[in-house]
């Protein structure tokens, strides 16, 4: 039996919804829109679509989008001193920076030098930090969709077997931890990792965030479990390219109960957490209702 496709496209898009409902509630009845500024340094052409998408659907939702880009020459002084503006503007209530960014410039040093408070990337260690100790953190975008997907197809996570194939700050490590707080019993399997086709068949929940294409397939499913597949991957398809996942699709789909797919599946849900997490922080910094159902 085919397993049921999990639409990101379609579960962003009601994510965009709620967060301009908020947002129109928070222009009408406190007067404040909020402010996303996105940092982009150099000409990497994945990173100006990335962005690109984020001006085009943080403006759809009703908020302000400040975009500062920058010539791959920039220096990391000069970086750093425009992050200490933006932390400073009273206007701006998300910072983020692309990633990655040029190699002369040490990306640790400049996601620490965003303000917690504003991180809506959830990369600074801070939040790092708040989210390990169970507390309200800023929650990096990717692991928050994929936890939006999970609550959503299970309603309760708790109890149930999670493998997190990947151990990346950016996912592998907060996805476990988000997890966790849920109550799943979390495994983060790795390339060093024994047995691992056997781990992953113990898992009733299976996030795959290795970075390898197509490498989990069917017969590392648990029947019946739920795949969200967080890879992106352009691999050679005869003349052209293809995107596909970390996990071999055709396989898997046979086995899982519920899939994301590649393209569509979690890579959507990225830009409308991030949209979510701007809310969020924008709430927080005037004392406000944070919106329901768009935090961890
Ligand atoms: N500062 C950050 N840098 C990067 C992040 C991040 O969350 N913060 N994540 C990625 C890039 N990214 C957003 O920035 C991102 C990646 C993929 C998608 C997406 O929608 N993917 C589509 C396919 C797109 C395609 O055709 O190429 C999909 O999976 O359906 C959105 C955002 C690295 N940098």
């Amino acid at each position: 039996m085919s397993a049921k496709i999990i639409d990101g496209k379609a579960f962003a898009a009601n994510v965009r919804g709620k967060v301009a409902d908020h947002v129109a509630h928070l222009k009408e009845v406190n007067g404040i829109t909020p402010g996303l500024a996105v940092v982009l340094v150099g000409e990497d052409p994945a990173s100006q679509v990335y962005v690109r998408n984020k001006g085009k659907q943080t403006v759809e939702v009703g908020m302000n989008s400040i975009e500062h880009k920058l010539d791959a020459s920039t220096s990391e002084a000069d970086l750093l001193a425009l992050i200490d503006q933006l932390n400073n503007d009273p206007e701006v209530h998300g910072i983020l920076c692309q990633l990655p960014v040029p190699d002369h410039i040490d990306a640790d040093k400049v996601l620490a030098a965003i303000s917690p408070a504003k991180d809506v990337d959830g990369f600074h260690i801070s939040n790092v930090g708040l989210l390990g100790t169970g507390q309200k953190a800023m929650v990096p975008c990717t692991p928050l969709g994929c936890l939006m997907m999970l609550r959503e197809e299970h309603g309760s996570l708790s109890g149930l077997n999670a493998v997190v194939v990947g151990r990346s700050n950016i996912v592998g490590k907060p996805m476990a931890q988000l997890l966790l707080r849920d109550s799943a019993t979390v495994t983060i399997a790795h390339s060093r990792t024994k047995d691992i086709e056997e781990v992953c068949r113990r898992a009733d929940i299976l996030v795959a965030a290795v970075g390898r294409p197509e490498m989990i397939t069917g017969d590392w499913v648990k029947p019946g479990a739920t795949v969200i597949d967080v890879g992106i991957n352009r691999i050679p398809n005869g003349e052209k390219t293809k995107l596909v996942g970390d996990v071999h699709f055709d396989s898997a789909v046979e086995v899982a109960g519920a899939i994301t797919p590649v393209p569509g599946g979690v890579g959507p849900m990225t830009i409308a957490c991030l949209l979510a997490n701007t809310v969020t922080a924008c709430c927080r910094a005037h004392g406000l209702e944070e919106p329901e159902g768009l935090t961890a």
